[in-house]
Protein backbone atom coordinates (compact mmCIF):
# COMPACT_ATOMS: atom_id res chain seq x y z
CA UNK A 1 0.00 0.00 0.00
CA UNK A 2 1.26 3.50 -0.50
CA UNK A 3 0.11 6.17 1.41
CA UNK A 4 0.86 10.11 0.25
CA UNK A 5 -0.01 12.71 2.90
CA UNK A 6 -0.61 16.43 2.84
CA UNK A 7 2.18 16.12 0.25
CA UNK A 8 3.73 19.74 -0.96
CA UNK A 9 6.08 21.18 -2.93
CA UNK A 10 6.76 24.61 -3.51
CA UNK A 11 9.27 25.69 -6.06
CA UNK A 12 11.36 28.86 -5.84
CA UNK A 13 11.45 31.05 -8.88
CA UNK A 14 13.18 33.96 -8.50
CA UNK A 15 11.85 35.67 -5.65
CA UNK A 16 8.05 34.27 -6.73
CA UNK A 17 6.88 30.88 -5.21
CA UNK A 18 5.56 27.75 -7.17
CA UNK A 19 3.42 26.09 -5.39
CA UNK A 20 3.52 23.04 -7.85
CA UNK A 21 1.64 20.11 -4.68
CA UNK A 22 -0.81 21.56 -2.63
CA UNK A 23 -1.37 19.13 0.18
CA UNK A 24 -1.58 16.15 -1.57
CA UNK A 25 -2.94 13.48 -0.29
CA UNK A 26 -4.01 9.81 -1.06
CA UNK A 27 -4.26 6.36 -0.47
CA UNK A 28 -3.81 3.34 -2.43
CA UNK A 29 -4.18 -0.60 -1.35
CA UNK A 30 -1.92 -3.36 -2.27
CA UNK A 31 -3.36 -5.52 -5.57
CA UNK A 32 -5.02 -1.79 -6.73
CA UNK A 33 -4.99 0.30 -9.31
CA UNK A 34 -5.35 4.07 -9.29
CA UNK A 35 -5.20 6.10 -11.98
CA UNK A 36 -4.51 10.14 -12.13
CA UNK A 37 -5.58 12.56 -14.35
CA UNK A 38 -4.94 15.66 -14.69
CA UNK A 39 -4.99 18.84 -16.99
CA UNK A 40 -1.23 19.79 -17.83
CA UNK A 41 0.24 21.97 -15.19
CA UNK A 42 -1.51 20.48 -12.58
CA UNK A 43 1.27 18.95 -10.96
CA UNK A 44 1.38 15.57 -12.45
CA UNK A 45 5.29 15.21 -12.73
CA UNK A 46 6.02 17.07 -9.66
CA UNK A 47 4.08 14.30 -7.69
CA UNK A 48 6.18 11.57 -9.95
CA UNK A 49 9.21 13.46 -9.02
CA UNK A 50 8.38 13.18 -5.32
CA UNK A 51 6.84 9.80 -5.27
CA UNK A 52 10.32 8.42 -6.77
CA UNK A 53 12.79 10.91 -4.77
CA UNK A 54 14.01 12.53 -7.83
CA UNK A 55 12.61 15.56 -5.82
CA UNK A 56 12.78 16.26 -2.32
CA UNK A 57 8.97 16.93 -1.15
CA UNK A 58 8.46 20.49 0.62
CA UNK A 59 6.34 19.15 3.53
CA UNK A 60 4.38 16.00 3.76
CA UNK A 61 4.73 12.20 3.75
CA UNK A 62 5.27 8.94 0.88
CA UNK A 63 5.20 5.81 2.86
CA UNK A 64 5.21 2.81 1.39
CA UNK A 65 3.39 -0.58 3.89
CA UNK A 66 4.35 2.06 6.40
CA UNK A 67 7.91 2.81 5.53
CA UNK A 68 8.41 6.27 5.32
CA UNK A 69 9.93 6.96 1.97
CA UNK A 70 10.05 11.09 2.11
CA UNK A 71 12.25 11.67 4.61
CA UNK A 72 15.18 9.19 3.74
CA UNK A 73 18.74 9.89 4.19
CA UNK A 74 20.41 10.90 0.79
CA UNK A 75 23.24 7.53 1.14
CA UNK A 76 19.80 5.66 1.25
CA UNK A 77 17.97 7.27 -1.19
CA UNK A 78 19.09 4.40 -3.87
CA UNK A 79 17.60 1.53 -1.64
CA UNK A 80 14.39 3.53 -0.87
CA UNK A 81 13.51 4.22 -4.81
CA UNK A 82 14.12 0.63 -5.82
CA UNK A 83 10.58 0.39 -3.72
CA UNK A 84 8.80 1.67 -6.57
CA UNK A 85 9.43 0.60 -10.37
CA UNK A 86 8.90 3.39 -12.99
CA UNK A 87 7.80 2.69 -16.42
CA UNK A 88 7.97 5.67 -18.64
CA UNK A 89 5.39 7.18 -21.73
CA UNK A 90 8.75 5.89 -24.38
CA UNK A 91 9.77 2.97 -22.84
CA UNK A 92 13.47 4.36 -22.38
CA UNK A 93 15.36 1.34 -23.28
CA UNK A 94 19.19 1.48 -23.93
CA UNK A 95 19.72 1.09 -27.63
CA UNK A 96 23.00 -0.70 -27.57
CA UNK A 97 21.27 -3.14 -25.16
CA UNK A 98 19.42 -6.05 -25.87
CA UNK A 99 16.26 -6.85 -23.82
CA UNK A 100 17.83 -8.69 -21.78
CA UNK A 101 20.61 -6.62 -21.21
CA UNK A 102 18.01 -3.85 -19.95
CA UNK A 103 16.47 -5.76 -17.78
CA UNK A 104 19.59 -6.56 -16.59
CA UNK A 105 20.41 -3.26 -15.81
CA UNK A 106 19.17 -2.48 -12.47
CA UNK A 107 20.38 -5.90 -11.17
CA UNK A 108 23.72 -5.02 -12.44
CA UNK A 109 23.89 -1.72 -10.79
CA UNK A 110 23.32 -3.44 -7.65
CA UNK A 111 25.83 -5.76 -8.06
CA UNK A 112 23.24 -8.93 -8.45
CA UNK A 113 25.43 -12.15 -9.09
CA UNK A 114 25.98 -13.18 -12.43
CA UNK A 115 23.44 -16.23 -12.49
CA UNK A 116 21.31 -15.01 -9.97
CA UNK A 117 20.79 -11.90 -12.93
CA UNK A 118 20.48 -14.84 -15.57
CA UNK A 119 17.71 -16.39 -13.74
CA UNK A 120 16.15 -13.25 -12.89
CA UNK A 121 15.67 -11.98 -16.28
CA UNK A 122 14.54 -14.66 -17.82
CA UNK A 123 12.02 -15.26 -15.43
CA UNK A 124 11.24 -11.12 -15.80
CA UNK A 125 10.63 -11.80 -19.75
CA UNK A 126 8.52 -14.72 -19.29
CA UNK A 127 6.47 -12.74 -17.10
CA UNK A 128 5.27 -9.93 -19.16
CA UNK A 129 5.48 -12.28 -22.40
CA UNK A 130 9.00 -11.79 -24.03
CA UNK A 131 10.50 -15.50 -23.83
CA UNK A 132 12.41 -15.90 -26.81
CA UNK A 133 13.19 -12.56 -27.03
CA UNK A 134 15.90 -12.15 -24.74
CA UNK A 135 18.77 -10.94 -27.35
CA UNK A 136 16.76 -8.77 -29.25
CA UNK A 137 18.00 -4.83 -29.74
CA UNK A 138 15.03 -2.45 -28.89
CA UNK A 139 15.35 -1.69 -32.40
CA UNK A 140 13.83 -5.19 -33.52
CA UNK A 141 10.84 -4.69 -31.44
CA UNK A 142 7.58 -3.19 -31.73
CA UNK A 143 6.52 -0.51 -29.39
CA UNK A 144 4.18 -2.39 -27.62
CA UNK A 145 7.22 -5.10 -27.06
CA UNK A 146 9.86 -2.61 -26.14
CA UNK A 147 7.23 -1.07 -23.27
CA UNK A 148 7.16 -4.99 -22.26
CA UNK A 149 10.67 -4.99 -21.72
CA UNK A 150 10.14 -1.29 -19.74
CA UNK A 151 7.71 -3.50 -17.36
CA UNK A 152 10.26 -5.90 -17.00
CA UNK A 153 12.74 -3.78 -16.01
CA UNK A 154 10.43 -1.91 -13.68
CA UNK A 155 9.95 -5.31 -11.75
CA UNK A 156 13.52 -6.19 -11.55
CA UNK A 157 14.08 -4.95 -8.84
CA UNK A 158 10.65 -6.83 -6.94
CA UNK A 159 9.51 -3.48 -6.45
CA UNK A 160 5.92 -2.98 -3.97
CA UNK A 161 4.81 0.03 -6.13
CA UNK A 162 4.59 0.37 -9.87
CA UNK A 163 4.58 4.02 -10.71
CA UNK A 164 3.58 4.24 -14.49
CA UNK A 165 3.65 7.89 -16.28
CA UNK A 166 1.91 7.62 -19.04
CA UNK A 167 2.58 4.34 -20.27
CA UNK A 168 0.61 4.31 -23.09
CA UNK A 169 0.49 7.60 -24.67
CA UNK A 170 2.49 6.57 -27.59
CA UNK A 171 0.70 3.39 -28.47
CA UNK A 172 -1.93 2.77 -30.89
CA UNK A 173 -5.24 1.50 -29.26
CA UNK A 174 -4.78 -1.93 -29.55
CA UNK A 175 -1.34 -1.91 -28.11
CA UNK A 176 -2.47 -0.02 -25.56
CA UNK A 177 -5.40 -2.26 -24.62
CA UNK A 178 -2.44 -5.47 -24.32
CA UNK A 179 -0.30 -2.96 -21.93
CA UNK A 180 -3.01 -2.18 -19.69
CA UNK A 181 -4.00 -5.99 -20.00
CA UNK A 182 -0.32 -7.09 -18.53
CA UNK A 183 -0.61 -4.48 -16.19
CA UNK A 184 -3.79 -5.78 -14.60
CA UNK A 185 -2.38 -8.94 -14.30
CA UNK A 186 0.58 -8.18 -12.69
CA UNK A 187 -1.29 -6.10 -10.27
CA UNK A 188 -3.25 -8.91 -9.06
CA UNK A 189 -0.11 -11.98 -9.77
CA UNK A 190 2.48 -9.89 -8.06
CA UNK A 191 0.40 -8.17 -5.66
CA UNK A 192 1.50 -4.96 -6.31
CA UNK A 193 0.18 -1.61 -5.44
CA UNK A 194 -0.55 0.58 -9.00
CA UNK A 195 -0.10 4.21 -9.63
CA UNK A 196 -0.75 5.38 -13.77
CA UNK A 197 0.04 9.29 -14.33
CA UNK A 198 -2.52 9.84 -17.86
CA UNK A 199 -4.46 11.99 -19.43
CA UNK A 200 -6.33 9.43 -21.18
CA UNK A 201 -10.00 8.84 -19.95
CA UNK A 202 -9.76 5.27 -21.56
CA UNK A 203 -6.88 3.80 -19.52
CA UNK A 204 -9.03 4.77 -16.09
CA UNK A 205 -12.19 3.10 -17.24
CA UNK A 206 -10.45 0.15 -18.25
CA UNK A 207 -8.25 -0.89 -15.71
CA UNK A 208 -8.42 2.03 -12.95
CA UNK A 209 -9.95 0.85 -9.85
CA UNK A 210 -9.93 4.10 -8.16
CA UNK A 211 -9.06 7.37 -9.53
CA UNK A 212 -7.98 10.87 -8.10
CA UNK A 213 -8.49 14.25 -10.73
CA UNK A 214 -5.27 16.54 -9.92
CA UNK A 215 -5.92 20.30 -10.71
CA UNK A 216 -3.58 23.11 -9.61
CA UNK A 217 -1.56 20.79 -7.42
CA UNK A 218 -4.40 19.88 -5.35
CA UNK A 219 -6.72 16.18 -5.48
CA UNK A 220 -10.16 17.76 -6.46
CA UNK A 221 -12.38 14.35 -6.78
CA UNK A 222 -11.40 11.18 -5.55
CA UNK A 223 -13.22 8.27 -5.51
CA UNK A 224 -13.52 4.57 -6.47
CA UNK A 225 -14.64 4.69 -9.88
CA UNK A 226 -18.06 3.54 -9.78
CA UNK A 227 -18.29 6.23 -6.95
CA UNK A 228 -17.21 8.86 -9.44
CA UNK A 229 -18.87 7.99 -12.23
CA UNK A 230 -22.49 8.06 -10.04
CA UNK A 231 -21.88 11.44 -9.34
CA UNK A 232 -23.26 13.57 -12.12
CA UNK A 233 -21.94 17.03 -10.54
CA UNK A 234 -18.41 15.04 -10.74
CA UNK A 235 -15.72 16.35 -13.54
CA UNK A 236 -14.29 12.71 -13.40
CA UNK A 237 -18.07 11.15 -14.53
CA UNK A 238 -18.63 14.01 -17.67
CA UNK A 239 -15.08 12.84 -18.43
CA UNK A 240 -15.88 8.85 -18.12
CA UNK A 241 -19.11 9.42 -19.47
CA UNK A 242 -18.91 12.34 -22.02
CA UNK A 243 -21.71 13.73 -23.88
CA UNK A 244 -20.72 15.79 -27.03
CA UNK A 245 -22.34 19.49 -27.10
CA UNK A 246 -25.50 19.25 -28.91
CA UNK A 247 -27.82 21.50 -29.74
CA UNK A 248 -31.73 21.57 -29.46
CA UNK A 249 -33.29 20.03 -31.88
CA UNK A 250 -35.62 22.01 -34.03
CA UNK A 251 -38.90 21.56 -34.21
CA UNK A 252 -41.95 20.57 -31.66
CA UNK A 253 -39.77 20.76 -28.58
CA UNK A 254 -37.52 23.55 -29.30
CA UNK A 255 -38.07 25.61 -26.35
CA UNK A 256 -38.50 23.03 -23.33
CA UNK A 257 -36.23 22.05 -20.68
CA UNK A 258 -33.29 20.17 -21.16
CA UNK A 259 -32.34 17.82 -18.33
CA UNK A 260 -28.99 15.63 -17.64
CA UNK A 261 -29.36 12.19 -16.30
CA UNK A 262 -27.18 9.62 -14.83
CA UNK A 263 -28.08 6.07 -14.12
CA UNK A 264 -26.17 3.45 -12.58
CA UNK A 265 -26.49 -0.16 -11.76
CA UNK A 266 -30.44 -1.51 -11.57
CA UNK A 267 -32.01 1.90 -12.60
CA UNK A 268 -29.82 1.36 -15.96
CA UNK A 269 -32.11 -1.34 -16.56
CA UNK A 270 -35.11 0.48 -16.31
CA UNK A 271 -37.52 2.19 -18.93
CA UNK A 272 -36.90 5.43 -16.92
CA UNK A 273 -37.53 7.55 -20.15
CA UNK A 274 -40.74 6.17 -21.26
CA UNK A 275 -41.96 6.40 -17.75
CA UNK A 276 -41.95 10.01 -17.78
CA UNK A 277 -43.37 10.37 -20.83
CA UNK A 278 -46.17 8.26 -19.75
CA UNK A 279 -46.17 9.13 -16.30
CA UNK A 280 -46.39 13.17 -17.52
CA UNK A 281 -47.65 12.55 -21.04
CA UNK A 282 -45.06 14.76 -22.69
CA UNK A 283 -42.75 14.06 -25.44
CA UNK A 284 -39.01 13.54 -24.67
CA UNK A 285 -36.26 13.68 -27.18
CA UNK A 286 -32.17 12.20 -26.55
CA UNK A 287 -30.14 14.83 -27.37
CA UNK A 288 -27.27 13.20 -26.82
CA UNK A 289 -25.93 9.76 -24.49
CA UNK A 290 -23.37 7.79 -23.46
CA UNK A 291 -23.62 4.15 -22.14
CA UNK A 292 -20.39 2.31 -20.39
CA UNK A 293 -19.74 -0.31 -18.14
CA UNK A 294 -17.22 0.42 -15.94
CA UNK A 295 -15.82 -2.16 -12.94
CA UNK A 296 -18.60 -4.09 -13.28
CA UNK A 297 -21.49 -1.56 -13.33
CA UNK A 298 -23.54 -0.24 -16.11
CA UNK A 299 -23.99 3.25 -16.24
CA UNK A 300 -25.66 5.94 -19.02
CA UNK A 301 -25.72 9.49 -19.07
CA UNK A 302 -28.07 11.08 -21.28
CA UNK A 303 -29.00 14.79 -22.46
CA UNK A 304 -32.91 15.22 -23.24
CA UNK A 305 -35.25 17.68 -23.85
CA UNK A 306 -38.55 17.66 -22.80
CA UNK A 307 -41.62 19.19 -24.17
CA UNK A 308 -41.93 23.14 -23.39
CA UNK A 309 -45.08 22.26 -21.05
CA UNK A 310 -43.10 19.76 -18.81
CA UNK A 311 -43.40 20.14 -15.41
CA UNK A 312 -39.70 19.69 -14.61
CA UNK A 313 -39.87 20.20 -11.21
CA UNK A 314 -42.02 16.96 -11.02
CA UNK A 315 -39.96 15.46 -13.99
CA UNK A 316 -36.99 15.80 -11.32
CA UNK A 317 -38.52 14.37 -8.32
CA UNK A 318 -40.25 11.28 -10.39
CA UNK A 319 -36.42 10.57 -11.31
CA UNK A 320 -34.74 10.89 -7.72
CA UNK A 321 -37.53 8.77 -6.02
CA UNK A 322 -36.23 6.26 -8.61
CA UNK A 323 -32.58 6.72 -7.34
CA UNK A 324 -31.70 8.33 -10.75
CA UNK A 325 -29.59 11.15 -10.56
CA UNK A 326 -30.88 14.38 -12.63
CA UNK A 327 -30.52 18.26 -13.05
CA UNK A 328 -31.49 21.06 -15.26
CA UNK A 329 -28.44 20.90 -18.11
CA UNK A 330 -26.12 24.04 -18.22
CA UNK A 331 -25.22 25.17 -21.66
CA UNK A 332 -24.41 21.87 -23.82
CA UNK A 333 -21.25 21.97 -23.05
CA UNK A 334 -18.80 19.42 -24.22
CA UNK A 335 -17.03 17.01 -21.58
CA UNK A 336 -14.16 17.45 -19.72
CA UNK A 337 -10.98 16.60 -21.86
CA UNK A 338 -7.78 16.25 -20.29
CA UNK A 339 -5.97 15.59 -23.75
CA UNK A 340 -4.36 19.06 -23.06
CA UNK A 341 -1.83 17.56 -21.01
CA UNK A 342 -0.94 15.16 -23.57
CA UNK A 343 2.57 14.87 -23.63
CA UNK A 344 4.53 14.70 -27.17
CA UNK A 345 3.57 11.81 -29.67
CA UNK A 346 6.74 11.75 -31.52
CA UNK A 347 9.16 9.30 -30.19
CA UNK A 348 12.41 10.44 -28.89
CA UNK A 349 15.60 9.24 -29.37
CA UNK A 350 15.44 6.04 -26.40
CA UNK A 351 19.17 7.62 -25.72
CA UNK A 352 21.00 5.59 -22.91
CA UNK A 353 18.88 6.67 -20.18
CA UNK A 354 18.42 3.54 -17.85
CA UNK A 355 15.50 2.50 -15.92
CA UNK A 356 15.09 1.89 -12.22
CA UNK A 357 18.51 2.87 -10.67
N1 LIG B 1 11.58 22.97 -11.39
C1 LIG B 1 10.56 23.82 -11.34
N2 LIG B 1 10.74 25.10 -10.99
C2 LIG B 1 9.71 25.95 -10.91
N3 LIG B 1 8.42 25.63 -11.18
C3 LIG B 1 8.18 24.35 -11.55
C4 LIG B 1 9.22 23.38 -11.64
N4 LIG B 1 8.67 22.21 -12.04
C5 LIG B 1 7.34 22.43 -12.18
N5 LIG B 1 7.04 23.71 -11.88
C6 LIG B 1 5.70 24.33 -11.89
O1 LIG B 1 4.85 23.51 -11.09
C7 LIG B 1 3.55 23.40 -11.67
C8 LIG B 1 3.23 21.92 -11.91
O2 LIG B 1 4.07 21.45 -12.97
P1 LIG B 1 4.12 19.92 -13.44
O3 LIG B 1 5.18 19.81 -14.47
O4 LIG B 1 4.23 19.05 -12.25
O5 LIG B 1 2.67 19.76 -14.10
P2 LIG B 1 2.12 18.55 -15.03
O6 LIG B 1 0.74 18.26 -14.53
O7 LIG B 1 3.08 17.43 -15.04
O8 LIG B 1 2.04 19.23 -16.44
P3 LIG B 1 2.25 18.52 -17.91
O9 LIG B 1 1.10 17.58 -18.08
O10 LIG B 1 2.19 19.71 -18.84
O11 LIG B 1 3.58 17.85 -17.89
C9 LIG B 1 3.59 24.24 -12.94
O12 LIG B 1 3.07 25.51 -12.61
C10 LIG B 1 5.06 24.33 -13.28
O13 LIG B 1 5.35 25.53 -13.96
Amino acid sequence: MITVTDLRKVYQQGKKEVVALDGVTLSVPKGSIHGIIGHSGAGKSTLVRCLTLLDRPTSGSVSIDGTELSSVRDSEIRAARRRIGMVFQHANLMDSRTAAGNVAHPLELVKTPKDRIRTRVAELLKLVGLEGFENAYPSQLSGGQRQRVGIARALASDPDVLLCDEPTSALDPATTDEILDLIQDLTQRLQLTVLIITHEMNVVKRVCDSVSLLSRGRIVEHGALRDVAGDLDSQLARALLPLPASEPLPGALERGPVLEILFSGDSAKEPVLTGVARRFDIDINVLAGSVETLDGQQFGHLRVQLAENADLDAVLAYLRERGISAKRAAPAAPAPDFADAAPPTSVPSTGEQGGNE
